[in-house]
């Protein structure tokens, strides 16, 4: 074995009291952390524990206050992610780091050393994908990909780097139940190749299940080392909280006859080549109603929020109704000011700008909804700051929103703190009829109950709500119907008290029919409810 090789079970990659600080607040306190080769290691803590700070450090992207790194045994400074790559760490981001008008492999060529034609790497990249069970289209433009196809460009182009260590930041909250579990394949076969993996997650029953070992930080400081396999999720989920995370209570409100989000026979073509196309939408939505929408990823869940939020405006104006009023042709404002919210899917860079305030960020989605409370009369419409802050405030009181500074930058949120504003800013409205797409992502057990409890307390006080989903547990959790969206179709809604994981499983695969054996929907009998 040469000098810098380590053998299976030494230490790869150990950190020893490693703090930053960002103004007051200790982001990372004194942190010690050991990662063994061939060994999937798991990084667990709440929303804005420091986890994505800690592994910031590891990757070269910010620079530790004090503490030190040691790979391989040797005191390394990690400057930047080029000096991270030439180390051998590779990691994939929560958010990710794609030029949206450049095809798969032109991004993929962007992060590497050297001149490899186009065409050598979308070789690679096709073949890394089908050994890694990771379908990617090279020639595909990112803007028409899903979330979850986003994630696995960057997927495949940290392992096109060759990594001893991967750092994967949350990689399963965008995936359905197969794709996690190709996934988590892929993970052992990484493993079984003698490389090492960073995993942060809040789904405590997948570490359970791939980690072999966990540590735990809370408020920035180290509160647990353990064996995942040896704990519950109760446990672990006790070492990040510090309590008993809040189960979800969802007793099924009173339905009235208001029907206040509806589409009718509702088409839209696709808008690129890679889009989809929506057909012959129907959906009904009555005040005390949630309607979970589950799906693969990329069935039109996207194109579907769109056209019901205004992003894109339907063909005909009785295509979508809002609150009894034909809105097809609305724009997001005026739905708003029909009584309707919306929650995007992306929080950075669609739902918030993550250069502004919180507070600016408010301005920016509600000055029109709200222009009663935060602009002044008279042609200036000069901006209430203070109303505007108080309605800040007051969001991150009630969804218990953690952040250094008083009204600090989206962009230096937490992700979950992040998305807790974003679905307060829309709650704080009262909306009589929400759509919310992908509401918990990347977002803790504790302030995932809070935000999935906001919403089904919303529907019981008499409002409409849609959530689109691919947690299918979330969807179980919330949902007092469930529909199935398949390749831009919408099957019926039917009562959540009556659907299996298998029926769920059929629609998905488009099959309608009773007598479909499972095994072709690739759902296991095993996962039903
Ligand atoms: N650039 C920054 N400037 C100021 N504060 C920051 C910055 N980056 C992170 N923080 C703060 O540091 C704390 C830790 O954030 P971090 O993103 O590391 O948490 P996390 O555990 O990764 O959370 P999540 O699970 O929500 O992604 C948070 O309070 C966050 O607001």
């Amino acid at each position: 074995m040469a000098d810098n090789e380590v053998g299976r079970d030494e230490c790869l990659l150990e950190v020893r009291g490693l703090t930053k600080i960002f103004g007051e607040l200790r982001a990372n306190d004194g942190i010690d952390l050991e990662i063994r080769s061939s060994e999937i290691h798991a990084l667990l803590g709440e929303n804005g524990a420091g986890k994505s700070t800690l592994v910031k450090m590891l990757f070269g992207s910010l620079e530790p206050t004090s503490g030190q790194i040691l790979w391989k045994g040797n005191r390394v400074r990690i400057s930047s992610p080029g000096q991270a790559r030439r180390l051998g760490i590779g990691m994939v981001f929560q958010h990710f780091s794609l030029f949206e008008a450049l095809t798969v492999a032109e991004n993929i060529a962007l992060s590497m050393d050297g001149n490899v034609s186009i065409e050598n790497i979308s070789e690679q990249a096709a073949t890394l994908s089908r050994e890694y069970g990771l379908p990617l289209d090279p020639h595909a433009h990112v803007a028409d990909l899903s979330v979850g196809e986003r994630q696995r460009i960057e997927i495949v182009r940290t392992l096109l780097q060759n990594p001893e260590l991967i750092i994967l930041d949350e990689p399963t909250s965008v995936l359905t139940p197969q794709e996690a579990d190709r996934l988590f394949e892929t993970l052992e076969k990484i493993k079984s190749e003698g490389r090492s993996v960073l995993y942060i997650s809040h789904r405590l029953e997948e570490v359970q299940r791939i980690c072999d070992r966990a540590t735990v930080l809370r408020h920035g400081e180290l509160t647990g080392d353990c064996d995942p396999r040896t704990e519950t999720p109760a446990s672990l989920a006790r070492m990040m909280v510090g309590s008993e995370v809040k189960t979800v209570s969802n007793t099924g409100g009173k339905v009235s006859d208001d029907i206040l989000i509806e589409a009718k026979n509702l088409s839209a073509p696709a808008r690129t080549p890679f889009a989809v196309a929506l057909k012959d939408i129907n959906l009904v939505v009555r005040g005390g109603e949630v309607i979970g929408i589950a799906g693969v990823a990329g069935n039109g869940q996207s194109e579907l929020f769109d056209v019901l939020s205004g992003e894109e405006l339907a063909q005909n104006r009785a295509d979508i109704r809002i609150c009894g009023t034909d809105a097809g042709r609305l724009g997001i404002s005026a739905r708003r000011l029909l009584g309707a919210g919306f929650v995007p899917e992306e929080r950075h860079g669609h739902a918030a700008v993550s250069s502004m305030t919180l507070s600016e960020n408010m301005v920016l989605a509600r000055h029109k909804s709200d222009s009663d409370a935060f602009l002044t009369g008279g042609p200036l419409k000069i901006i209430r700051y203070n109303a505007v802050l108080d309605a800040s405030e007051r969001i991150i009181k009630e969804m218990d929103v953690r952040m250094s500074g008083e009204d600090p930058d989206a962009s230096s949120l937490s992700g979950g703190n992040l998305q807790k504003y974003i679905v307060g800013r829309e709650l704080d409205r009262k909306p009589a009829a929400i759509v919310v797409n992908q509401p918990t992502w990347g977002v803790d057990a504790g302030a995932a109950s809070r935000i999935r409890q906001a919403l089904i307390d919303l529907a019981e006080a008499g409002s409409a709500v849609v959530v689109i989903s691919q947690d299918l547990d979330e969807i179980f959790e919330v949902a007092t119907s469930i529909a199935v969206i398949n390749e831009g179709r919408l099957s019926a809604a039917e009562p959540a008290s009556q659907m299996t994981l298998e029926r769920i499983g059929l629609l998905m695969g488009g099959i309608h029919g009773e007598d479909t054996p499972v095994a072709e929907t690739g759902l296991e009998p095993a996962h039903a409810h």
